[in-house]
């Protein structure tokens, strides 16, 4: 009789053990995201021919001092907004930025944005309404005291592209970094609250993305005018586990944490870096002075 129980107890676990490891289904491949930053470099003069032609730009100015290569954002962009004080930037500083040409009228007129956007405190008078005249919408909203204007111009442009395009835009952002701090941060906020669309930000020396947890990553390195150095860093919680291939100092299913161990002054060493985490991360990777 005990024979029998002890025997019924093991079958029964076993029929339990067995529907469990066939109700536990294989983990679900991550989607793949690749990332390139094609962007710097001369776009194709025929689609297709340099970077992956399904992408859909869209470059947002701010008030910080523009990188030396954002003419040739300007070019790759489908759509070209200021946030608000980035007007005077773009007016201001764009002349500079193309020796080849010395008639700064043709200048102003050739970089004129679709949009600025903003509250509109930054701005000079006299530039607002050069570009209004040149027909540049003007969308003032200085009623919202809560938000970036580089969030402002965010919702724009998510507003403006069309849901089946959503997929393939990526925003890049000049003049993010460097300069005061919380404004800094406040950028790279940006990233977590609107991390299912494509945000790039840029300086002259670095620029920066979230890779979000949902996907593994490829970034495909632009080795002319980007690298080596590069970063890998948790941001608002620590990450459990991550792990990288074409790195210098790869993780593997590392731990990382503020106070503990982030991945900075890292080396890319191949063509192709690969990045798997429990977390979203960022990625940063130094920009060449000299491409
Ligand atoms: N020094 C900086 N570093 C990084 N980003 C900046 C810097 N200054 C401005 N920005 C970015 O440019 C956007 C527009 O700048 P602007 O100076 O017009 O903003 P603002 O709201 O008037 O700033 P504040 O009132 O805090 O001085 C900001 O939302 C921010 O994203
Ligand atoms: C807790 C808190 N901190 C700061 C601000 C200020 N602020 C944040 S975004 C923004 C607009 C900038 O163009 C301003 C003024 C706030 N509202 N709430």
């Amino acid at each position: 009789m005990i024979r029998n129980l002890i025997r019924y107890a093991y079958r029964s676990l076993s029929y339990q053990q067995l529907n469990n490891s066939r109700s536990a289904k294989p983990m679900a491949e991550k989607l793949l995201m690749t990332h390139c930053s094609s962007f710097l470099l001369r776009p194709p003069s025929t689609n297709g021919e340099n970077g992956p032609p399904s992408v859909t730009y869209a470059l947002i100015i701010l008030n910080q001092r523009l990188p030396r290569f954002s003419p040739l954002l300007w070019e790759h962009a489908k759509i070209r907004l200021c946030a608000d004080g980035g007007a005077n930037r773009l007016f201001d500083n764009m002349p500079e930025l193309c020796p080849q040409e010395d008639n700064v009228s043709v200048i102003h007129e050739r970089y004129k944005p679709d949009v600025i956007k903003g509250d509109m405190d930054s701005i000079r008078p006299e530039v607002k309404s050069f570009y209004k005249n040149l027909g540049t919408k003007i969308v003032d909203n200085s009623d919202d005291q809560d938000t970036t204007d580089l969030h402002k111009c965010i919702t724009y442009i998510r507003d403006f592209v069309s849901d089946e395009d959503k997929p393939n835009l990526c925003i890049l952002v000049a003049g993010a970094l460097g300069g005061r701090f919380d404004h800094e941060m406040g950028n790279i906020n940006t990233l977590c609250r609107f991390s299912t669309t494509r945000i790039v930000l840029l300086s002259d020396d670095c620029l920066i993305q979230l890779l979000p947890s949902s996907r593994r990553h490829e970034i495909h390195i632009q080795s002319s005018v980007e690298g080596p150095h590069c970063g890998l860093i948790p941001i608002g919680a620590p990450s459990g586990s991550s792990t990288t291939t074409g790195l210098q100092w790869d993780l593997d299913n590392t731990e990382m944490r503020f106070g503990g161990l982030v991945s900075t002054s890292n080396i890319v060493k191949g063509e192709i870096v690969t990045v798997r985490s429990d977390s979203d991360l960022l990625w940063t990777i130094s920009l060449k002075k000299q491409p």
